[in-house]
Formats: C-alpha cells, structure tokens, sequence
C-alpha cells in the first residue's frame, strides 16, 4: 500500500493531537456564494493556512469536479507542509454497494490525502428522504466506509450532517451514527449543525450527553445561520469537543461557518490552550486579510480580532482613559494578533482622542491643553458641516499642522477656476477645465480635459504644478466617492468628497465639502497634494506670493 505524503512529516514538530484545529476554508468555504477558487488559488490558502499552523486542511472533494482532484495532485508536487495534514472530503459510499467499489470513496484514497472526512447522514428523516435508504443501511454505509478506509491506512473523521436536529428528532438513531463511526475506526466524530439553527446552551447540552452515552471523540462543525457559529464552537469545547472545524474569515455555504480566526483566538488567549505553534498568533491578522485578497473579497472592517476597526477607538471618554492605559478599553493587546490600535478623529472626539492621534501621527503638541482645545473645537466645527475626519486622516493631519503651526501648510493659491462640460448633438461629450493660480511666487494658467470634470480638474492642477512640484507626478489618484448629506431640499444639499491617493509607499485620505461637487473635489485635491507634498518632506512657501 503506497503510504501518503500529503502532510507533514511524521516526525516534523507538531502541535499536540489532543485538540485539532481544522480548517475547511477549501472546501466548505468555497460553497459561500461569489467564492470561485482557482487550482493555484487553492495551493496559495493551503500554504497559508500550513504556515498559521492549522493542523489540517480540507483540501475539497477529490471525484466530485476536476479542480478538486487536481488541487490534491498539485498540492503533493507543490506544497511541503510544515505542520498540517492535508484532508479529503467526500461522503460514505452510496446505498446498496460496497466502499471498495464506489468510485467516489476510490477518489478519496487516489488523492493521497493521508486523512479523510467522511460525510455521513445522522438525521433519520435524511437517510430516508434525501438518501431514500433504510436507517440500518445508512448505518451500514457508515460502518462499511470508515473499515475500509481504515484498511487502506487513512485516518478517518466523520461529518455526522444536520447531528443536532436530528438528535432532537431521533437521539437513539443519531447516537447511534456516532457509535458505529467511532467504533468502525473513525478518530474523531463531527457533530454538524449544518442548518446553523442552533444556539450555545443547546450545543452544549447535547455534545456533553453525546460523550457521556458515547465515549466517542467528538468535533464541531458549526454553521452561522442564528450568528452563533463562533459561540457554538466554543459552547462544544465547554462540553468536551476536542476538535473544531472552521474556514478563514468565516467563509462558507449560505451566510458561512465558524471563523476560524475568533476561534482560535479564544482557545488561545482565553481558554490558555495551545493549538498553533509558537509566534503564529501574531501573524493572524496578515493572515487573514492575505486570504479574503486570494479569495478577491475586501477584508471586513469590523471582523473581531483581524479587521482594521477591532482595535479603532472613536469615543472620546475611551480615549481618554485608553491614555492611561489601553487596557481599559481593550479586552487584549492588538499586537498579540497582530492588529494595531488606531485612534479615530471625529464630532465625538475630546482632547485625549486628538492628543493620542497627534501622537500616532507624530505631530508634538507639547501638552498646550489651549492648543488641544482649538483642534478638538475645530474638528466639531467642521464635522458639523459635512467633513468627516476619521475617514480622512491626512486632512486632519493638516487642520492639526495648520493649528499647531499658526498657518496652514499651503503648496497653492487657487485663484479662480472655470469648468465647462458639454453634451453634443452626436452623444458624445467633452470636459475641460481651467484653472489660475499661484505657485511659488509665480502665476499658472492652465488648461486640460478628461473623461468627466473632476478628471479634468486634476489634470489641469497637475499641469500647473508640473513646474513648481514635480514630486506631484509621483503620486496618483487611487479611489473617489462622492456622498450628498442631506438637506432640506436635495437640490440644496451639500457634497462630501473623498479622495484616496497614492504613491509607491503608502496611500492617504483627504475630504472636501461643499456646495457643489467641483468645488468639494478641489478641496480634497488640494489637501491631497499638499499632503503628499509634506510627506516628500517639501517645505511650503513662508507665504503665498500674491
Ligand atoms: C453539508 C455539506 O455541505 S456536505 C458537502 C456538500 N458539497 C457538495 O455537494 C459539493 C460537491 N458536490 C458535487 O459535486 C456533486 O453533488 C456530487 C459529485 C458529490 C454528486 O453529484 P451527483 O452524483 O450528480 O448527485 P447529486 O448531487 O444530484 O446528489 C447527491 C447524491 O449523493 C447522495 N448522498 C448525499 N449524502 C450522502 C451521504 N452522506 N452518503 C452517501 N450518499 C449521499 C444523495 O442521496 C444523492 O444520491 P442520488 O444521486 O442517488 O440521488
Ligand atoms: C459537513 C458540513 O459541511 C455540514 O454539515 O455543514
């Protein structure tokens, strides 16, 4: 028999047997609507989850479609894992036949996976609907599989699917699912709440009587139908599960699945249990956004431990006593994940928020409680009219410079502008746009178009300033949303613009508000630049030329 290789080494350092962390972001995580892995797609999430330190990988199921079974031929040439094992999916053999001669279970061993994850019916109402067997045929099915691939030198874990409302339905038949798995070889028995209708208390009843009635290992394999996949998982751990299943950034069928990066989180830093290896923890955060970027799906925002708002604080009252000390307000230290802290600028802000964000940014207040005043006072004015700060940091590190200073940091003197956008009979349509201003000490007209006014705009600024500033060619604009904020008539509301621009280091933020959407997006231009111009360390004019 030809020894699988896919998977550590045996004798590679391993994270302990006695709990396994299981992913199946490959496999159940691709089930999630608008997921369309690709082989190599696959290979890379494999190689980041082997390199978090994940004890196992659900690569897909081998047999079921062509990516699935070449991604397992692919992994073996590919990828040298470093701490997980590699898993095939796949599901007990089909009713009336033998495990050695169904071409799907065959499937399962050609892949070369040294562990496979059966899915098994548990629920009688399925066994006779869906499968359209009898209760003791499925059993059969059970018993049959797991021998045979036990035979074949695989390790065996079994998905009992929809365990928990089939236990309610019939606990006598569910349990005894989990009896035969266990006792035909399988390592660990999965009870699925795959409907994700169930909430912790119930969990934990049933996985604790299960062991007790039992004495079989058991896992969880929690959907998220109720919100509840993370506290399900944990709420099984409670009653003696020693294996969980989960998927990166909770990804999976319907609304998804466990996060796998909560869970082990809370194993780790809550429950004071081992189960990635050393240092990995603080690499979850790259690790996650790393996955949601091969799965080409933004990273959310407010994801507990891993999103960019975790550790974000906007009130002021948690800003100031965070100044004493950031324990206060944060049930870890973002570090430990990976995360930083980030102080949030807004109409909610107090001084210890602008005194924490200054010091983010670098900019030295000195402790000018008067100083700090004027900024806090200064933000609410401005929020009050439609500017919003914690979505554009690099203005508000120029409202912060221009009142620490005494002057505004200013690059240009805009001394009028005129833009013309013309609909023409053929259905075609032309912007252009001219603008006057002053640039170290000199006079610039100039004129360009583009594919709408705001386009124009620009590119007649960077015209202008070609002479005066070319560090400007080095940056480009990335991103533009435009938001009205509401007014008493729509035709008299006021124009948010955001502006993110870029160069090859980093990327900035900046607002403009105003009446109309030209005058706002110059605004926000003109911050733009003079922050890019600021972080290219030019010096503004000591006063404008005019
Ligand atoms: C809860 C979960 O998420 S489990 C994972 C589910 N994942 C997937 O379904 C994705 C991959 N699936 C596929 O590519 C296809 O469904 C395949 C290749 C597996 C099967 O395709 P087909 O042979 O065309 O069957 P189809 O999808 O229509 O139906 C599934 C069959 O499996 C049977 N089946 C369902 N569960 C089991 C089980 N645990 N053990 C054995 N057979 C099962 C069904 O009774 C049905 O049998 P039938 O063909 O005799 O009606
Ligand atoms: C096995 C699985 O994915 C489920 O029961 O939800």
């Amino acid at each position: 028999m030809e020894v699988p290789r896919l998977g550590k080494p045996a004798d590679a350092a391993s994270v302990d047997d006695a709990f396994h962390v299981f992913d199946t972001t490959l496999r159940d995580g691709a089930q999630r609507e608008g997921i369309n892995l690709t082989v190599a797609d696959k290979v890379a999430i494999a190689r980041h989850l082997d390199s978090f330190g994940v004890g196992f990988i659900e690569g897909g199921w081998p047999g079921a479609n062509p990516r699935d079974t070449e991604f397992f031929a692919r992994a073996q040439q590919e990828i040298t894992f470093r701490h997980a094992q590699l898993v095939a999916f796949g599901a007990t053999r089909r009713p009336g036949a033998k495990a050695a001669d169904d071409p799907q279970v065959r499937a399962l061993l050609e892949s070369g996976a040294p562990v496979v994850c059966l899915v098994a019916k548990a629920h009688d109402r399925h066994v006779e609907l869906a499968l359209r067997t009898t209760l003791e045929e499925n059993l059969e099915m059970v018993r049959d599989t797991v021998s045979f691939l036990r035979e074949q030198g695989r390790r065996v874990f079994v998905d009992c699917e929809h365990f928990f409302d089939g236990y309610r339905a019939n606990p006598a038949y569910a349990k005894s699912v989990v009896r035969t798995a266990s006792k035909a070889g399988a390592d660990v028995v999965v009870l699925c709440d795959t409907n994700g209708g169930m909430l912790p208390a119930q969990i934990q009843a049933v996985v604790s009587t299960v062991i007790a009635d039992t004495g079989a290992r058991l896992g969880i394999h929690a959907q998220d139908d109720t919100g509840c996949a993370v506290a399900n998982t944990l709420a099984a751990v409670d009653a003696g599960a020693t294996h969980v299943q989960c998927t990166a950034n909770g990804y999976g069928e319907r609304v998804g699945n466990a996060n796998l990066f909560p869970v082990v989180a809370a194993l780790e830093l809550k429950y004071g249990k081992s189960v990635l290896p050393e240092g990995a923890l603080a690499e979850m955060t790259r690790i996650s956004h790393a996955i949601a970027e091969v799965v080409n799906l933004t990273p959310s925002t407010h994801q507990p431990y891993v999103g960019v708002s975790a550790f974000a604080h906007k009130a002021g009252l948690h800003a100031s006593a965070i100044k004493v000390d950031p324990d206060l307000y944060q049930h870890i230290a973002p570090e430990q994940v990976g995360n930083t802290m980030r102080m949030l600028v807004s109409d909610m802000a107090g001084r210890a928020s602008i005194e924490l964000k200054s010091k983010e940014l670098g900019v030295e207040l000195g402790g000018d409680r008067a100083l700090i005043g004027r900024v806090v006072q200064r933000v609410k004015e401005r929020e009050l009219a439609g500017y919003t700060y914690e979505a554009a940091d690099a203005s508000f590190e120029l409202l912060l410079r221009a009142e620490a200073e005494g002057r505004p940091r200013r690059y240009l003197r805009i001394e009028s502008w005129r833009a013309i956008t013309e609909d023409r009979p053929d259905g075609t349509h032309a912007n252009e746009t001219t603008v006057k201003l002053w640039a170290k000490g000199e006079r610039i007209v100039a004129t360009a178009d583009g594919n709408g006014p705001v386009n124009a705009l620009d590119r007649a600024l960077r015209r202008a300033l070609e002479g005066p500033y070319p560090e400007l060619a080095k940056m480009e604009l990335v991103d533009y949303t435009v938001r009205i904020l509401a007014g008493e008539h729509t035709t008299e509301s006021r124009t948010r613009v955001l502006i993110s621009t870029a160069d090859s280091t980093s990327a900035w933020t900046t607002v403009g508000v105003a009446d109309n959407i030209i005058t706002a997006s110059l605004q926000a231009l003109q911050d733009a630049y003079s922050y890019g111009l600021l972080r290219a360390g030019i010096e503004p004019e000591p006063e404008p030329a005019h």
